[in-house]
């Protein structure tokens, strides 16, 4: 039913006449992009050649640094139709391995036993098994045995509530859905590491702004991975997103021309992709705080989200990532993807414990509608119940 991109080894590349690729979708007096062959529509021109190149403008900047490691390339793949599950089922299928660590280990603790130091001390190893961390742990502890003291709970049955309220309360301030609405266009530039997942999360955002009846263009700023800025054109063809990308050239140059291309055509949100880094490669993070300053030449008020894409599987190493991302750019959101191959759903915790940005959405699953906006008493019933 949907389709959708999805990475694949071994890979030929993707080029206008690869077979999976749709005619290009005429959306609005504007062709689309292709990165091949590029087509530029009159708007464009004029928006891009009467700007001076931002590369110009930002001579303390380094020339493009080459990409840390090549990735390997990605087509585009028609998924198979799923079975019809519901956000919630969806979910808890998709946080079966945290809940089974943190479940199973709990079901013990909530036993019929009675509430004593042995049990605190079971409870604490099995939330840091889940990648809570000390801090979020500690937290956790503290409350559930204050919430046992004043409710006067007396077995580890009554412990389970307690804990549900507890963890609740903790994440809850990371629930603060994404408002688009603010600016027009609304600007949001994703970054993360190599795959985290941002290329497949912008595909997902770009329907789910689509289905609110808003318009998507993209920006194909992956420029060190070739493959990354065909696979977005070819998925946005596909699906009838505009999407602006450049053979060669800086991400900052494509978000520029990306900003003003949607001015002129008066599109909703823009959405500008990036290169995966590692927070240690401190020239690839001067570039892309580089993208974020020229963003701001072409629209002084943006970008209006910069969201950082966390796989769920790198735990502990996901918090880290936050905090550089954080410092780096001053991050407004996140995405955490991949929930459903991980049993380290606990960093949610972590996260909301020691850098609580909000937690825009959450992925559990390669499909169009793994992604959902967090709701921190879906997480928690999903992971108890
Ligand atoms: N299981 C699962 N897989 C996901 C999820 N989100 C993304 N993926 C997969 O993760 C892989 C990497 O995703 P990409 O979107 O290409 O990652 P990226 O961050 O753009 O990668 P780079 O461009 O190399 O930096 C792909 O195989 C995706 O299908 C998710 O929520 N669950």
């Amino acid at each position: 039913m949907f389709s959708f991109f999805r990475k694949k080894k071994p890979v030929a590349p993707v080029t206008p006449e690869t077979p999976l690729v749709a005619e290009p979708v005429q959306t609005d007096t504007a062709p689309i992009h292709h990165a091949a062959a590029p087509v530029v529509d009159t708007a464009e021109i004029t928006t891009v050649a009467v700007h001076p190149e931002p590369q110009q403008t930002e001579e303390e900047a380094p020339a493009p640094a080459p990409a840390p490691a090549p990735a390997p390339a990605a087509i585009i793949e028609v998924a198979q139709p799923q079975a019809k599950l519901s956000w919630a089922e969806r979910l808890k299928a998709g946080l079966a391995k945290t809940r089974d660590r943190l479940g199973k280990s709990l079901a013990g603790l909530f036993g019929g036993g009675q509430i004593d130091e042995d049990l605190y001390e079971e409870l604490e190893s099995v939330l840091l098994t889940a990648d809570m961390g000390i801090d979020a742990t500690q937290h956790l502890l503290s409350d559930v045995r204050n919430r046992v003291s004043l409710a006067g709970l007396k077995n580890g049955s009554e412990l389970k509530g307690a804990l549900q309220s507890s963890l609740t309360d903790l994440i809850s301030p990371l629930q603060k859905p994404l408002d688009v609405s603010t600016h027009k266009p609304f600007i949001l530039m994703v970054a993360g590491v190599n795959g985290a997942g941002k290329t497949t999360s912008i595909g997902k955002l770009a329907k789910y702004f689509q289905g609110q009846g808003l318009s998507v263009l993209l920006a194909a700023g992956d420029t060190f991975r070739a493959a990354a800025r065909e696979q977005l054109v070819v998925w946005g063809e596909r699906n009838g997103v505009q999407v602006i990308a450049q053979d060669g050239g800086d991400s900052a140059a494509v978000a520029f021309d990306a900003v003003n291309a949607a001015k002129a055509r008066g599109i909703d949100v823009v959405i500008v992709d990036t290169a995966g880094r590692l927070p240690t490669q401190l020239h690839l993070m001067e570039e892309i705080k580089k993208v974020k300053r020229v963003v701001q030449k072409a629209d002084p008020t943006g970008p209006h989200e910069i969201m950082l894409v966390l796989d769920a599987n790198n735990g502990q190493n996901a918090l880290s990532q936050v905090k550089s991302f954080d410092d780096a750019l001053g991050l407004t959101g996140l995405i955490l993807t991949k929930l459903d191959g991980t049993a380290k759903g606990g960093i949610i915790a972590a996260i909301a414990k020691q850098r609580p940005i909000p937690l825009r959405f959450v992925g559990v699953g390669e499909s169009i509608d793994d992604l959902r906006p967090f709701i921190a008493k879906d997480y928690v019933d999903a992971l108890f119940d």
